[in-house]
């Protein structure tokens, strides 16, 4: 029912404001993640327009003479998609499309389009496929007030109206049936965990693109898909790890990103409840990453989504080896040092500061300070296993014996 927008090798154009809040640099680096993302779902970007403003037009987003500029670059270059970096409300989309003449999407509509794209078990494909449905509600419902208006309100039930409570009737059904499927496929997934015992559980978590697929298979040698692309991982995998006869159970899943859509949080939670029902989580962190320090901000805000924040966290910061600091030149009188600058060793300094010896700097890739990272995490699994099995203590060496 629902149509899955196909924009391969589709031409784009990209949108986003600057505001007092969203600086113009901040305002490259979304628009950076926004390239990212239509490239993953298949995209070219040709062009980017941004316009600087107090607050979104309410009506078409951006302003009239800006709108124009995009119009007729559409035009000229046959742009087949316009994508805006920020939700857009079911009335802007319309508006804007009537203008634009060509396909309007915004950021949440991209996730869920690749979301859609990438869901591999029938699992995931119902979870996106409800949140799918939960987007379009109340979109449906915008268009009835639209149709509403324009005949004039009360005692013209036209037969527009009827369609779209028809179709809102019918998303809503489906929304249920979903929504009873997923139920479904969560008592048998629950019924595996409780299979599981009670060994300690170990989830990787982090922004999307990081490494944590990487991670996963060079601890556990297993083959969990990755690739340079966002959200390679949509479904949770679940692997049994020994270090130093130690065994526990290692989850990979999906990534986290600056402004999920709510329907995905809300219809992947059982997704995330490997991460919810986790002892400890190792909080993968790209910190070659120019923004990897918002990135950290927006998984927390997630974790405290799903009430998992104050769990026990290992931060491990991934990809040393693609780590560059800006150059500095401390010749120059004007130029301030700011963590840009920072060499690897005073970020491990920065976040010992934060979290003590929770901060791990390793690289998947390289297998760097690998046997560090096995030592760690050995230590504080250690930690919760022999408050599990308190008889069994002796079995374990403490850690500078493995
Ligand atoms: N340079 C470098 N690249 C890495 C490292 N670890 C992973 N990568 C690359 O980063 C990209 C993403 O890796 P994944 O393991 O798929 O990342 P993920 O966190 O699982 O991503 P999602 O499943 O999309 O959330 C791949 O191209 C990896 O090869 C590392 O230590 N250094
Ligand atoms: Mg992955």
């Amino acid at each position: 029912m629902i149509e899955k927008k196909d924009i391969s090798l589709e031409k784009t154009v990209l949108v986003g404001i600057i505001t007092k809040e969203q600086d113009d640099v901040k305002s490259k680096e979304y628009l950076d993640e926004l390239e990212f993302l239509t490239y993953t779902a298949g995209g070219e970007v040709l062009k980017r327009f941004t316009q600087k403003m107090v607050m979104p037009n309410p009506k078409t987003f951006i302003g009239t003479g800006k709108m124009e500029d995009v119009r007729q670059y559409v035009e000229v270059h046959e742009v087949g998609t316009v994508i805006f970096d920020d939700e857009l409300s079911p009335a802007q989309e319309r508006n804007i499309s009537k203008i634009l003449n060509c396909k309007v999407l915004d950021r949440t509509n991209l996730i869920l389009d690749i979301f859609a794209q990438r869901a591999q078990t029938s699992y995931a494909r119902t979870q996106v496929e409800l949140a799918q449905c939960e987007y379009l509600l109340p979109r449906l419902k915008g268009m009835w007030t639209h149709l509403e208006r324009q005949k004039g309100g009360i005692g013209m039930r036209g037969p527009g109206e009827t369609e779209i409570e028809t179709d809102r009737r019918i998303v809503r059904d489906k929304i249920s049936l979903l929504k009873k499927k997923i139920k479904a496929i969560d008592k048998q997934m629950a019924v595996q965990r409780g299979n599981r015992g009670k060994l300690v559980r170990v989830a990787l978590v982090g922004y999307t693109n990081v490494g944590k697929s990487t991670l996963m298979n060079v601890i556990s040698k297993s083959e969990v898909f990755a690739e340079n692309k966002l959200f390679a991982t949509l479904d949770t995998t679940v692997r049994k790890v020994v270090i130093g006869n130690l065994p526990f159970l290692m989850s990979d899943t999906v990534g986290f990103i600056r402004k999920l859509p709510t329907q995905l949080v809300e219809s992947f939670k059982s997704t995330l409840d490997e991460v919810r029902e986790a002892d400890l989580l190792l909080h993968v962190v790209d910190i070659s990453h120019s923004n990897f320090e918002e990135h950290i901000e927006s998984v927390n805000n997630i974790l405290t989504d799903i009430e998992s924040l104050g769990k026990p966290t290992i931060m491990v910061f991934n990809k040393i080896d693609a780590y560059k600091p800006e150059p500095f030149d401390d010749t120059d009188l004007i130029e301030e040092r700011t963590s840009a600058h920072f060499s690897i060793e005073e970020w491990q300094r920065t976040w010992m500061h934060k979290v003590g010896d929770k901060a791990l700097f390793i690289s998947a890739l390289n297998k760097e300070n690998l046997d560090r990272f096995r030592k760690r995490v050995y230590k504080e699994v250690r930690k919760i296993h022999v408050q599990r099995f308190p008889y069994n203590e002796f079995l374990y060496p403490d850690v500078e014996e493995i």
